[in-house]
């Protein structure tokens, strides 16, 4: 997908297409200029939105992806394989969902779509009864694969697990009808990252990229690593930022796997922002191949793990500094020598070619040589990121808008006890709006425990790591653990 489409896709507007988003799409591994911005080599969608297709898809990432446009009318598919070679245990995340009036599309008004993919299409909404304004997810089954539903039940599975976390985007609920299967979201307020970049003028700031973005971004991703979880997604049309709050909140969880319940053994995301070692990964059908028809066991695959997510911030931040991708390629195999072209040494500076004509200051240039290091065990963690330089300096901004942001939930939260209403719509409007406070509740408080109240971390009583798992609410995905299950009647 075109850089020109993103932008269309979210806003819907054109004026920002012509002078801003251009540049933006330059790849530093395209020799020629004036080819740089063609379609093809513009922004992706995530590789496996071309699974499960009608049609035979386009073949992006070399050999088997080619094939993987037919598996609709197959019995087997990548994603029986991940179901089949997966310790995981969300294969089971989609209940018998809700068909009724009651917990269904009539109880959305004013839709509107907002995004569309090959596989499902994003709409703006509002809920008729809580008058809150939400995301649904609609996939229609007419091309639903099993891969599809595999995804899906993944992303919600997460989705469940990690709410009240911040940064996570909020789930809701999820129902179904005859044609689609509906997953309800909140509608997170603010700009993707790309967004942002382009309403910039093409280029972020270091001091805004930092306080605004890379210090929450990373204190998620530090958080979520602790717990195992890898979100394998992170690029900037999946980071939403509330730049006046200092906040972000990441979508698209259909790609995030538990290290501790599943291997991480196959190629997955988008290309662009693929860690060297998940590029050279097998795709899930061929790990299915390898484990099913050659006797393999899963452990005896080669892993990655979370060092993956740090790469994509690095990626991520490179591209919101210069306003280009580091890294462009078709294939994986193209994408692998680019890692290396534009990290090896130019024998006429000395430098990186990634870093050649660029004008970084010398913290956020050692911030991008940490995230974006070829060997993974060289690579620093979220944790390690969270204490450079280049975020220490930015820390205190980022720590008033904390501040600011505390203050004003707290003085929004209700003083009177809240009004028992008599419908069971009306009942389950009053749980998740209590659900709301709570979880803003909770993220205060680990919002707050962030910011350097807890000291006890490895930050060293500076306030740049997150807090660690004993320190805050235990598992804070407990506090919505009873509305999401309904089927309402
Ligand atoms: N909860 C939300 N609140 C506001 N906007 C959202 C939300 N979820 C998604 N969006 C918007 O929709 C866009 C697409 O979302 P998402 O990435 O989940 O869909 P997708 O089709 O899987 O995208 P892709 O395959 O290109 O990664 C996001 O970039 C964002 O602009």
């Amino acid at each position: 997908m075109t850089f020109l489409n993103r932008i269309f896709n979210r806003k819907g507007k054109t004026e920002l297409a012509s002078s801003v988003a251009q540049p933006l799409r330059r790849s530093l591994t395209d020799p020629a200029p004036s080819g740089s911005l063609t379609p093809s080599k513009g922004r992706k969608s995530s590789s496996d939105d071309r699974e499960g297709l009608d049609g035979p898809a386009p073949s992006r990432l070399g050999g088997p992806r080619a094939r993987r446009g037919c598996d609709l009318g197959r019995s087997r598919t990548a994603a029986d394989a991940s179901e089949l070679t997966s310790r995981d245990s969300h294969s089971s995340s989609l209940e018998p969902a809700s068909m009724s009036d009651d917990g269904g599309k009539s109880n959305y008004r004013q839709m509107k779509a907002v995004h569309r993919s090959r596989l499902h299409t994003i709409m703006a909404a509002q809920d008729r009864t809580t008058k809150r304004n939400v995301i649904l997810k609609v996939f229609p089954k007419a091309r639903m694969s099993s891969t599809v539903r595999t995804k899906l039940e993944s992303e919600v599975h997460h989705l469940r697990t990690l709410t009240g976390l911040p940064g996570v985007v909020q789930y809701i609920t999820h129902f179904e009808d005859d044609e689609s299967v509906y997953v309800v979201l909140e509608r997170v307020g603010g700009a993707t990252l790309i967004e942002l970049v382009a309403n910039s003028g093409g280029r972020l700031s270091e001091s805004v990229l930092a306080a605004d973005v890379l210090i929450p971004l990373l204190q998620l991703l530090a958080d979520l690593h602790r717990r195992g979880v890898v979100h394998r997604h992170i690029k900037p049309e999946h980071v939403l930022c509330s730049t006046d709050r200092g906040q972000v909140t990441v979508v698209d969880w259909s790609e995030a796997v538990n290290m501790k319940q599943r291997c991480l053994n196959n190629r997955a995301g988008t290309l662009e922002y693929m860690a060297p070692e998940v590029v050279v990964k097998p795709t899930a059908e061929e790990v299915f191949h390898h484990v099913l028809y050659n006797g393999m066991s899963e452990e005896e695959l080669p892993q990655y793990d979370e060092k993956a997510d740090v790469w994509s911030v690095g990626v991520l931040a490179y591209e919101a500094i210069t306003g280009c991708q580091p890294f462009l390629a078709d294939t994986a195999a193209d994408m692998a020598q680019a890692h290396t072209q534009q990290l090896e040494a130019d024998p006429a500076t000395g430098q990186p070619r990634l870093f050649a004509g660029r004008a970084f200051s010398p913290e956020a240039r050692a911030f991008l040589v940490a995230a974006l290091q070829l060997d993974p065990i060289n690579r620093a963690s979220a944790d390690k990121l969270l204490q450079t330089p280049f975020l220490q300096k930015h820390w205190a901004a980022y720590q008033a808008k904390q501040v600011a942001l505390m203050a004003s939930i707290a003085a929004s939260m209700p003083a009177s006890p809240p009004h028992v209403p008599a419908s069971a719509s009306g009942v389950m409007a009053a749980v998740q709006s209590a659900v709301h406070e709570v979880n803003q509740a909770a993220a205060m408080a680990m919002t707050a425990a962030r910011m350097g109240l807890g000291a006890a971390t490895s930050g060293g009583g500076n306030g740049c790591t997150s807090i660690p798992l004993s320190a805050g609410p235990a598992k804070p995905n407990l506090l919505v653990a009873a509305p999401i299950q309904f089927p309402v009647r």
